[in-house]
């Protein structure tokens, strides 16, 4: 399985440039740049030594909901959501040929992604997280059942750690998503080699 950062700089004891370097030093497939209360003024500038950092390494970059920073910093794709242009948008109307990921919901949502033109679908929340707070976790039943919709790959999302990845080995996941686990570490680099050991076995 891959194994994805999706960032938060609100919760990083570093600053967050330094977070993105540890964790694609330490082999992290890609980085999900979601800061959804920046501008695009803002965002641009903190994705600009972001895109250097993953240039550098080789890591994926995906911009989370902000297409046109997707398209000024060249990252491989972005990732849609709720509050998000609609895919089929971004792909037949807009014309963009980069990665478009769509964070979905239900196995009707992975569907009608598909078909719209996604390229992979991040799903969730599988367990629960503090990111989600009052909302009940919708568990690898649910990842399964999208699993079963789709052909695209499926990205598991939502309280991914050490402890709940193993889990999803052979789930037919094609990645995990990961949050709080490695934002909030001490050593960031250090909980991405404990999730990378995971998600090699
Ligand atoms: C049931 C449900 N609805 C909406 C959301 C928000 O989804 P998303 O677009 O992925 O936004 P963030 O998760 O990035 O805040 C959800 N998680 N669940
Ligand atoms: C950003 C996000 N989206 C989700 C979804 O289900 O769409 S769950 C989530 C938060 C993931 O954070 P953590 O790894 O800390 O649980
Ligand atoms: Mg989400």
């Amino acid at each position: 399985m891959q194994l994805y950062l999706v960032t938060n700089r609100k919760q990083c004891l570093l600053p967050l440039p330094e977070v993105v370097r540890q964790a694609a030093g330490a082999g992290v497939n890609g980085i999900i740049l979601r800061e959804k209360d920046l501008t695009s003024r803002e965002l641009y500038e903190l994705a600009l030594p972001i895109r250097k950092i993953t240039g550098e390494t080789g890591t994926t970059l995906i911009v989370a909901d902000r297409l046109e920073v997707a398209m000024a910093v060249q990252a491989d794709g972005v990732l849609l959501g709720y509050s998000s242009l609609p895919p089929g948008v971004v792909k037949q109307t807009i014309g963009y040929r980069g990665e478009i990921w769509a964070s979905v919901h239900s196995p009707a949502e992975a569907r009608q992604a598909q078909q719209n033109g996604a390229t992979a679908l991040v799903a969730g929340h599988i367990f629960t997280t503090d990111c989600k707070p009052g909302l009940n976790p919708k568990g690898i039943s649910f990842l399964k059942e999208i699993l079963a919709q789709v052909t695209i790959p499926v990205i598991a999302i939502g309280g991914i750690t050490s402890s709940t990845a193993p889990s999803l080995i052979g789930s037919g996941a094609a990645g995990v998503a990961v949050m709080s686990y490695i934002n909030n570490a001490q050593e960031p680099s250090l909980a991405t080699r404990k999730l990378l050991a995971v998600c090699t076995r």
